[in-house]
């Protein structure tokens, strides 16, 4: 068994507690849901922004600890001040050491929108994320056929909240062009072996309609791969461990979000009118 098939089996049985332990008609009750939600889209496409969603994740199957004692409030807001555009934030226990109270927590500190990342399967997941202050979510076509990848995000939009739709093939992207979707990840970890290759968001970014934002995802950690994955059209940039496996991860983001912005200002300089390239 892949452990994308062990992550989804254990998902099943935890999804079948929950319902019957916190009922749609309390999770309805929170808060959070009948809040208005962030757009995702529009802060990705901000040009005084990064790109960046920034990822709050302890631990992986792929890497095991990465940061499990870091704090949610003190790294989200400092993503958030370091110039990302958005955050994301792990809600699956089992393997990512993560928690509802984790998203519930960086929406309380933050006013931007925030990605509840974790492996949709149902549509109580969906109402789930709002009911604890998620403004998107996202749907791993690897997982889901592409009928039901349609209908979740079909039930998504009528919450308000808006879908990242995450691809590793090209298969799977053109079984999944759901006018439903509102961005598409690619992700650039293989699920199955845990190899992470930029070239996967490259490969596939010609087969991107110009309608989706385009986000290139996993394995990123070094400033200059932005400037070449926006060379092939991605707006937005889901970066995790590189910053996590700091002790400070907020810090560890700005250094690299300052060297991001010198990095685009010196490529303008050595592109504008009368320079040399
Ligand atoms: O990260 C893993 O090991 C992993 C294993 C199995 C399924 C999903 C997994 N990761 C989820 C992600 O998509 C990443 O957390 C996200 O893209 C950020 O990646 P990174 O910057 O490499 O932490």
């Amino acid at each position: 068994m892949s452990i994308l098939q062990e992550i989804i089996t254990h998902k099943k049985a935890e999804v079948a507690e929950r319902i019957s332990l916190y009922p749609i008609k309390l999770l309805e009750q929170s808060l959070f849901f009948g809040g208005q939600t962030v757009s995702l889209k529009k802060y990705i496409l901000r040009q005084d922004k990064s790109g960046i969603i920034a990822e709050f994740k302890k631990k992986s199957p792929s890497k095991g600890m990465i940061n499990p004692y870091a704090d949610v409030e003190r790294t989200s807001i400092g993503y958030m001040q370091a110039g990302a555009s958005a955050l994301s934030v792990l809600t699956d226990k089992q393997y990512f050491g993560g928690s509802n109270e984790d998203l519930s927590t960086a929406r309380k500190f933050n006013y931007c929108p925030i990605l509840r990342k974790d492996f949709i399967i149902e549509e109580y997941q969906i109402v789930e994320a709002k009911a604890i202050g998620a403004d998107a979510i996202l749907l791993i076509a690897a997982v889901l056929s592409p009928q039901r990848l349609k209908e979740l995000a079909a039930f998504a939009k009528s919450l308000h909240l808006e879908v990242l739709m995450e691809v590793h093939s090209l298969d799977e992207l053109q079984q999944n062009l759901h006018p439903e979707v509102d961005l598409i990840g690619v992700n650039n970890r293989n699920l199955n072996t845990f190899v992470t290759d930029i070239a996967v968001s490259k490969e596939l970014a010609p087969h991107i309609p110009q309608e989706f934002v385009k986000v290139s995802e996993s394995g990123i950690s070094n400033p200059a791969t932005l400037l070449e994955l926006q060379a092939f059209g991605f707006e937005g940039f889901l970066i995790g461990e590189s910053f996590m496996q700091h002790s400070r991860p907020e810090q560890a983001a700005a250094r690299f979000i300052h060297e991001f912005q010198q990095l685009q200002q010196k490529k303008r300089g050595d592109t504008a009118p009368g320079t040399h390239a």
